[in-house]
């Protein structure tokens, strides 16, 4: 007999795990499906997490070659420990992933460790990574299967040479050459690891910029930041193809004014997009409908599937692929299956792309407002200005506030800076309470903090910053 659940998860990233917790919290008896040996999904397992600590051990390798000196710190001669420098990585992803066990335990619910597919709309089967099957019955499904990295259809990926970024977080010496094809957010992050950890970077985009869906201003400053730490880019160029002999490749591509791009190499990582993962679910015998072009499972406002006892979150539906917007429907959607008014304001989700200098923002860019005759307000204000960014010798970048003409409503914000991911959260809990940019400049910050740039900025709005 098949056991009963009041909500099966299938998926155990962001999006599940933290829907699974929130349910059993609400009283629910909660079972999650996950195909991995642990428990975390893509964002522990093989993005955020261990891109992160690969950016923040790369930061420190780059300071102390490039930085320390000028802080009075002598280091004598520096030596990179590639491979002690994963193993810290790996230990810091297995540190979270035992964690999320831990909550499981704490919360009662029982994880399977197989890959589910549907066999109706309120049964499951499972077939275990032990070996064997299990049948499972629910009152509700939540599928939070994630997304996989899409790659070229003309130079698939091989694992060794042309890599998606689960390999790039783990090459095991640093290449001499690595072509990144996309300028977006992986592209930026794992080139930047392995561009300060000594290997020669170029990056290949397709568009005329990099990082498009950003306020073009801060995707431009990010891009002359980044070129002056060394990356190389070729923008508006289409890859055309690549040739792969053993462990060295050529990669061609073709510039906007019709020349061949020839590019040898002894890395490709392919990071031109993620796309959503259904495959082996069985969705078409529950009856849950796909789009066809992009995987994605389409939900209404309370994450229902077209079919009545199934849910769907995160990289699997429609909006940004972020963990915490992942997260959030994961809570929202226990909530709402709980009788309660769960909610996810997809206005205030912030996007941060983990460079140094960081590149974080909330709400709408310059050029969205434009489009939409949106009269706003600009306040801009630079690291350079602020006491604190000097005495770090983090100067680099800037706050831009954009508020209404009329009301003052901040409509978003745009930062390029030291730990912008951390500042961007004021914004956000301003932008949440409909606050405007007087508010902001009313709010006392500590003094010398990054966060007064944020206050100097608002301030500007008005035209009436102290410090520039
Ligand atoms: C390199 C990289 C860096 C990233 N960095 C960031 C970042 O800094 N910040 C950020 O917000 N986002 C980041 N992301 C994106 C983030 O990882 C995703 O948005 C997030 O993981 C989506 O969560 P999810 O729960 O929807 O799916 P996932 O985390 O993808 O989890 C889905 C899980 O479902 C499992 N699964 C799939 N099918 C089945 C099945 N049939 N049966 C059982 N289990 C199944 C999979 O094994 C997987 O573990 C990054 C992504 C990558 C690749
Ligand atoms: N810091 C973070 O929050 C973070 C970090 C990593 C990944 N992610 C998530 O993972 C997703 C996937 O990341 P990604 O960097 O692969 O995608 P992306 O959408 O961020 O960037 C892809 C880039 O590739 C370019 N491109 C597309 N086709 C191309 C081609 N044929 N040739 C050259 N360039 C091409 C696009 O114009 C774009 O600039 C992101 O959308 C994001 O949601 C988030």
């Amino acid at each position: 007999m098949a056991e009963r659940y009041d909500l099966v998860v299938v998926g155990a990233g962001p999006g599940g795990y933290v829907a699974a917790i929130r349910a059993a919290q609400l009283g629910m008896k909660v079972a999650c499906v996950e195909k991995r040996s642990d428990l975390g999904g893509t964002c522990l397992n093989i993005g955020c997490i261990p891109s992160k600590a690969l950016l923040d051990s790369s930061e420190l390798y780059h300071l102390a070659k490039e930085r320390f000196s000028k802080h009075g710190i002598k280091v004598g001669s520096l030596a990179l420990d590639v491979p002690a420098m994963l193993k810290r990585k790996d230990e810091v992803v297995k540190g979270l992933t035992d964690g999320v066990r831990y909550l499981f335990r704490k919360n009662k619910i029982e994880p399977i460790f197989g890959a589910a597919k549907l066999t109706s709309p309120t049964t499951l089967q499972v077939a275990k990574n032990e070996g064997g099957t299990v049948d499972l019955e629910a009152g509700h499904i939540l599928l939070a299967t994630g997304s996989e990295p899409t790659p070229l259809p003309f130079l698939p990926f091989d694992g060794k040479t042309v890599v998606s970024s689960t390999e790039a977080l783990c090459f095991d010496k640093v290449p001499e050459h690595l072509v990144v094809i996309g300028g977006g957010v992986i592209g930026l992050e794992l080139g930047s690891v392995w561009k300060r950890l000594g290997a020669k970077v170029t990056v290949i985009e397709f568009l005329p910029r990099i990082v498009p869906t950003a306020d073009l201003e801060m995707g431009a400053l990010l891009h002359k930041s980044l070129v002056k730490q060394g990356l190389e880019f070729h923008l508006e160029t289409k890859v055309t193809g690549a040739k792969v002999e053993g462990a060295k490749a050529t990669v061609t591509a073709q510039t906007k004014d019709g020349k061949t791009l020839s590019v040898p190499c002894d890395k490709i990582l392919v990071a031109v997009g993620r796309r959503a993962y259904s495959e082996g679910l069985d969705l078409a015998k529950a009856g849950v409908t796909v789009d066809a072009r992009t995987g994605k499972v389409a939900v209404d406002g309370r994450f229902r599937t077209n079919v009545p006892t199934i849910s769907a979150i995160g990289d699997l539906i429609d909006g940004p692929m972020l963990a915490h917007k992942a997260e959030d429907e994961g809570v929202a959607f226990a909530e709402i299956l709980a009788g309660k008014s769960g909610h996810v304001d997809y206005n205030t989700i912030p996007n941060v792309v983990y460079t140094w200098p960081e590149l974080a923002s909330v709400g709408q860019t310059e050029e969205q407002l434009k489009e939409q005759g949106v009269g706003y307000r600009v306040g801009k204000f630079p690291f350079l200005a602020n006491g604190r960014a000097k005495a770090m010798d983090e100067t680099e970048g800037l706050v831009k506030i954009l508020a209404d003409a009329k009301t003052d409503r901040v409509l978003g914000v745009h930062i390029l800076g030291p730990r912008a991911s951390d500042l961007i959260s004021e914004a956000v809990t301003v932008m949440e309470f409909a606050g405007s940019s007087e508010d902001i400049a009313r709010i006392c910050h500590a003094h010398p903090t990054l966060s007064e740039a944020v206050r100097e900025a608002a301030l500007a709005v008005d035209k009436r910053a102290i410090h520039s």
